[in-house]
């Protein structure tokens, strides 16, 4: 599934792309569930709000000093090659003070209207995708992505923390299903834009270690994935609603997972992937409605 957002026109488009906003709406959206499930009723709207636009503006942020980072790299993969900077229709500049202005913005939202802890962390997940990972992890190791996953992982963290104030083990299962979830959701399209990788120098899992170990590795990463959704069930955290979406989602996924080592093609490594993001979005759909459906038939 691809999210599907009306893109602003002209300039103003080209600094929004600077800005990944599907990846980042998808971001938003697990934050936002964890602000609803740190809270027994509906969260205080404020706080809320702050928290959902400072974590979408820095988030935004590390989203454009990768795009400054990679520029040379993104004009020769054919997936990344339009990007605005590539193009060469925003400059370096632009993209520094565009980035500053939304981080800073961001980050001064999470300090005075939601709480300092939320605003260290997000800043620390911003120096964990926009440095480690882009600067350090990506063009080193064909594990940049796992540990890199971090970063990605910590949204639900970020608005648990917007609302509560503290880091609880039950935030920390949505950090660990995002963590597990990361490694298929990439290696899928790592293998059928291998090509691309190749040709850009970087070393991702099927270009430094093959095909098949990759194939291997996304079963391997789905089914450590369908025990780690298991968790806030066994934690008593969630309940049936949630159970059973999730045992749906993760037989499908496993089902993928399992033709991609049998019977792989592009198309079905492209299909996969398109399906690592419906089913993020509909497990963490079904944890919130898992939480409140109680609530409201109580
Ligand atoms: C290190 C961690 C991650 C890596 C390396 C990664 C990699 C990628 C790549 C390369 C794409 C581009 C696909 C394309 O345009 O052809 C993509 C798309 C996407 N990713 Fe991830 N991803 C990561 C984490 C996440 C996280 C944490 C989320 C959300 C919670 C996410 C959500 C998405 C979405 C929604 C898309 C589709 C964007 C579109 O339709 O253009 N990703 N990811
Ligand atoms: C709250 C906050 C600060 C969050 C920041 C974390 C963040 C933006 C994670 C996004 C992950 C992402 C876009 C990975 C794309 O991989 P890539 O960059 O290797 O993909 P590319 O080849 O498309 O550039």
């Amino acid at each position: 599934m691809s999210v599907t957002l009306t893109l602003p026109r002209g300039r103003a488009r080209e600094f929004f792309e600077l800005t990944k906003p599907r990846v980042v709406t998808l971001i938003v959206f697990c934050a936002v569930i964890g602000m609803f499930l740190a809270t027994s009723g509906i969260p205080p709207l404020l706080p809320m709000l702050a928290a959902t636009v400072g974590i979408a503006l820095v988030a935004g942020s590390a989203a454009a000093i990768n795009c400054l980072v990679e520029q040379k790299i993104d004009a020769v993969m054919a997936r990344t090659r339009a990007r605005p900077l590539p193009r060469g229709q925003i400059s370096n500049a632009q993209t520094l003070l565009f980035a500053s202005l939304l981080g800073g913005l961001g980050l001064s939202l999470l300090y005075s209207l939601v709480n300092p802890l939320t605003m260290w962390l997000t800043l620390a997940t911003f120096v964990g995708y926009a440095i480690i990972y882009t600067v350090l992890l990506k063009p080193a190791t064909p594990q940049n992505i796992v540990i890199g996953g971090a970063s990605g992982a910590m949204p639900p963290v970020l608005g648990w923390v917007a609302m509560t104030g503290t880091i609880s083990h039950d935030a920390l299962l949505l950090f660990l299903i995002i963590f597990a979830w990361t490694p298929p959701h990439f290696w899928s399209l790592a293998l059928y834009r291998k090509q691309d990788y190749a040709r850009a120098g970087l070393p991702m899992l099927p270009v430094t270690h093959g095909d098949e170990y990759t194939r291997l590795q996304v079963l391997l990463y789905t089914i450590i994935l369908t025990a780690v959704t298991m968790l806030p069930v066994a934690t008593g955290m969630s309940h049936g609603i949630y159970l059973v979406s999730a045992l749906v989602l993760d037989i499908v996924y496993l089902v993928y997972a399992w033709r991609i080592v049998v019977n792989y093609s592009d198309a079905l490594a492209r299909s996969a992937f398109r399906y690592s993001i419906l089913y993020l979005s509909l497990l963490f759909t079904a944890l919130m409605v898992d939480h409140y459906l109680p609530i409201l038939w109580s």
